[in-house]
């Protein structure tokens, strides 16, 4: 695991990073943070052991099934509300904390807990959305490890009503195996993110988001 020196801002310096220039957004890359052995074996690991569900999302008044498996992982402290359900984290596993000790260590900052997202196949997917949860704090630090299948990330800049979208305000990554891709800033206040469904034949992926659940005293 390649390691960045962290900034003062939470994000690493480091020649593995590639900065992300998108305007008002502070995004960056490593496409290949994790060695491919280190990715197989997570990958195996996390598919096999972690406690996936179905989370219903709520859809203009409607409970629908999400259209991927997930689980919340984290400190027993770090409740989370998402879409209109609260939920309570399931404990730490040692891959899973081991991996939130390295993120730490490179970004300088606490994750308290981590959304795991399973997409099994290309008609798996999520739609847009920003994490501004008022629990994330106004400028979350959010560090998203990517395994198994690439897939298309896509941001989006949130524009009033009304207001022509320009060339410039989307931006369209594939996040690789092993991939470690960090958010921060003003990133979720500016734009929305979106991982589409694909007609092609892909394989399943996992997505890590390490997350820090601030304390109501500090939202
Ligand atoms: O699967 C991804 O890369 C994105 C997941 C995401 O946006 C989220 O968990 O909030
Ligand atoms: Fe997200």
């Amino acid at each position: 695991m390649r390691a960045g020196t962290p900034s003062s801002a939470g994000l690493p310096e480091h020649p593995c990073w590639q900065r992300l220039a998108l305007a008002d957004a502070r995004l960056c890359l490593a496409p290949a943070w994790l060695p491919a052995a280190r990715a197989d074996a997570l990958f195996a690991e996390l598919h096999a052991t972690l406690p996936w569900t179905v989370h219903s999302l709520r859809l203009f008044g409607r409970e629908v099934a999400a259209p991927r498996l997930s689980a919340w992982i984290g400190d027993a402290d770090a409740h989370y509300a998402y879409s209109g359900t609260r939920f309570a984290p399931q404990p730490w596993t040692p891959a899973l904390a081991s991996l939130r000790d390295a993120l730490q260590r490179i970004c300088g900052a606490r994750f308290n807990s981590v959304l795991a997202n399973l997409y099994r196949d290309g008609r798996d997917a999520m739609g847009w959305h920003s994490d501004d949860e008022p629990e994330l704090g106004p400028r979350p630090l959010i560090a998203s490890v990517s395994l198994g299948a690439p897939r298309r990330f896509l941001l989006r800049r949130r524009r009033p009503r009304g207001e022509p979208a320009q060339p410039a305000d989307t931006l369209a990554l594939v996040l690789p195996h092993g991939s470690l891709l960090l958010m921060a800033g003003d990133t979720q206040r500016h734009y929305r993110h979106a991982l589409p469904r694909t007609r092609a034949a892909v394989g399943a992926r996992i997505n890590l988001t390490f997350r820090l659940i601030l304390p109501s005293a500090l939202r």
